[in-house]
């Protein structure tokens, strides 16, 4: 699965705590990340990580453009909600994306342990559901 880490900076270091503690799940899946967030997991923990740009920079935009191509299955994206983004159009882009092509989304840690929990077990069936339908 192709999964996508992102944090706002002061959510970066609950996202290291965070990818430290599910480092054996995470390590089995071909994982993306922003710019900044994929720096500090490279060199805070042994994961591999495929970098875009930063997030202001058009970061999320670019992995909003995987979801549009289907070729993203995750995002855990922890949002901070308390201080205004200067990309928050893109912000909102990206997350509305998910929402238009299904993908699981959580933009908080508690969500997040859930869809990796739910990725260890197997339980990402969307997409057979929804080819069910096409
Ligand atoms: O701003 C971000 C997401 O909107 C994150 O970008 P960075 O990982 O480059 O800080």
């Amino acid at each position: 699965m192709k999964l996508a880490l992102i944090a706002h900076d002061k959510k970066k270091d609950d996202l290291i705590q965070f990818v430290t503690a599910y480092q054996p799940i995470l390590a089995q899946h071909t994982l993306y990340a922003t710019g900044t967030t994929g720096q500090r997991i490279m060199d805070e923990t042994d994961l591999d990580v495929m970098r875009f740009r930063s997030g202001p920079l058009g970061g999320d935009q670019q992995i909003g453009a995987m979801i549009a191509q289907d070729e993203m299955d995750m995002i855990i994206f922890f949002r901070d909600p308390l201080t205004a983004q200067p990309h928050e159009p893109d912000v909102s882009a990206l997350m509305r994306l998910c929402d238009v092509y299904n993908v699981p989304l959580a933009t908080n840690m508690g969500t997040a342990e859930v869809l990796l929990k739910g990725l260890e077990e197997g339980f990402v069936n969307w997409r057979l559901i929804r080819e069910r339908r096409e």
